[in-house]
């Protein structure tokens, strides 16, 4: 029997709510399958952890988190902490020394699922968001703050290196799909350091895959083009600022925020991966016990996929598609009354085969 060691940071508001659930789904999966256990150790981190200990996680957490198989994650963020100390401090403080530079962000409009676009039946997305660089680098500061003269900076850093990994996994991902098609989206005209580089890495390698269709269009323009022509688009890669802004885009368009899923890879699996939902912690319906768990389901899905389970994967999405499909109550993102609950009994009945 195959044994992953999971390790399940829940961390603030809805996420601890989701990621409950759906290490309910994934328990009722592993069973379900046979062939493999889950192994799964919860860490009590993020706000309340912070409110304690003046840290969203231990000084040593890393070390904590390198020999598990994978990390399934819920949200950082709590109206107690100023949402910079906590993403900073715990999902970044994860992504970036885990080198985990490629966040796949599929978007699809699954069966019974109707999206804002009049008449669009078919959208099926996957935007790769570069996880390390840009804004997100961690280069910038402030000076004389509270000042006249107060200056802050958040500069956007691009190393032709980890434009070249994220845009050849980009490329590798589109050629596994029916579509083969990329698309690189920059800001080159405005900014004409960084965003150059990025066009001009994306000419240089794109011969490599001649069997990979690509265009590139400007960060204003495709948001526009998501909403008018989204059968245009299949994979897309972006930097991590405009790629965070348009996945949720690509949530929305798909549904709801609520069911959008991510896998933060260490492709070369030199450390763990980690899967969440991309959703933050929705201070507005936090404690309620109605979020959607569906992004934390489908990012599940991801996960089993990552460990090599791919027919327990197969399983759960179709599970998840045969709820969504069947008419019954969403939860109220998707326009119903459905708890967090009602939700995870339903994927739960249609994995143990029942209600099909
Ligand atoms: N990866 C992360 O850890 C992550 C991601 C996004 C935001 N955040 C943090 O979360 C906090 C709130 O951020 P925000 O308001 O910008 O974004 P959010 O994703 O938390 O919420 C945006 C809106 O979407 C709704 N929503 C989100 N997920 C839902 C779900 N599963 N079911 C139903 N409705 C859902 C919320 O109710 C809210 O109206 C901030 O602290 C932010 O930094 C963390
Ligand atoms: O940008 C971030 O890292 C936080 C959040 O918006 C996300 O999408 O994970
Ligand atoms: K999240
Ligand atoms: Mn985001």
């Amino acid at each position: 029997m195959r044994t992953h060691k999971i390790a399940a940071i829940p961390g603030d508001g809805i996420g601890t709510e989701v990621i409950a659930a759906g290490l309910e789904v994934l328990k009722t999966a592993a069973a379900r399958d046979g062939g493999f256990t889950l192994d799964v150790e919860t860490f009590p981190w993020g706000t309340d952890y912070y409110l304690e200990h003046g840290r969203m996680m231990p000084e040593d957490a890393l070390e904590t988190l390198k020999p598990f198989d994978a990390i399934y994650f819920g949200s950082a963020g709590d109206p107690r902490v100023p949402d910079h100390v906590s993403l900073w401090g715990l999902r970044l403080a994860i992504c970036q020394p885990f080198d985990q530079y490629a966040n796949v962000r599929p978007a699809r409009l699954l069966p019974g699922i109707e999206g804002p676009l009049r008449g669009v039946t078919d959208l099926d997305w996957v935007i790769v968001r570069e996880n390390t660089e840009g804004e997100y680098a961690g280069a910038g500061g402030r000076v004389h703050q509270g000042h006249p003269e107060e200056v802050g900076m958040d500069v956007a850093v691009f190393t032709r290196a980890g434009v070249e990994r994220v845009q050849r996994f980009a490329f590798e991902l589109a050629r596994t799909r029916p579509a083969k098609h990329l698309t690189l989206v920059t800001k080159s005209n405005a900014q004409r350091h960084g965003m150059v580089m990025w066009d001009e890495v994306f000419a240089a390698i794109k011969g490599d895959y001649p069997d990979v269709e690509t265009d590139k269009v400007l960060v204003d323009a495709m948001t526009t083009r998501m909403v008018l022509k989204p059968e245009t688009l299949d994979v897309i890669v972006a930097t991590n600022l405009h790629a965070d802004i348009l996945s949720d885009l690509a949530a929305a368009l798909s549904g709801s925020l609520g069911i959008a899923p991510t896998a933060n890879l260490n492709p070369e699996a030199r450390y763990p991966s980690m899967f969440e939902p991309i959703h933050g912690s929705a201070f507005d319906i936090m404690g309620q016990g109605i979020a959607n768990p569906v992004g934390a389901f489908w990012s599940a899905v991801m996960m089993l996929e990552n460990l090599g389970e791919a027919r327990a994967a197969a399983n759960l999405m179709q599970a998840i598609e045969r709820y969504t499909g069947a008419g019954e109550d969403m939860p109220r993102d998707l326009g119903g009354q459905a708890t967090t609950k009602q939700v995870t009994q339903a994927v739960i009945a249609r994995l143990e085969g029942r209600n099909d």
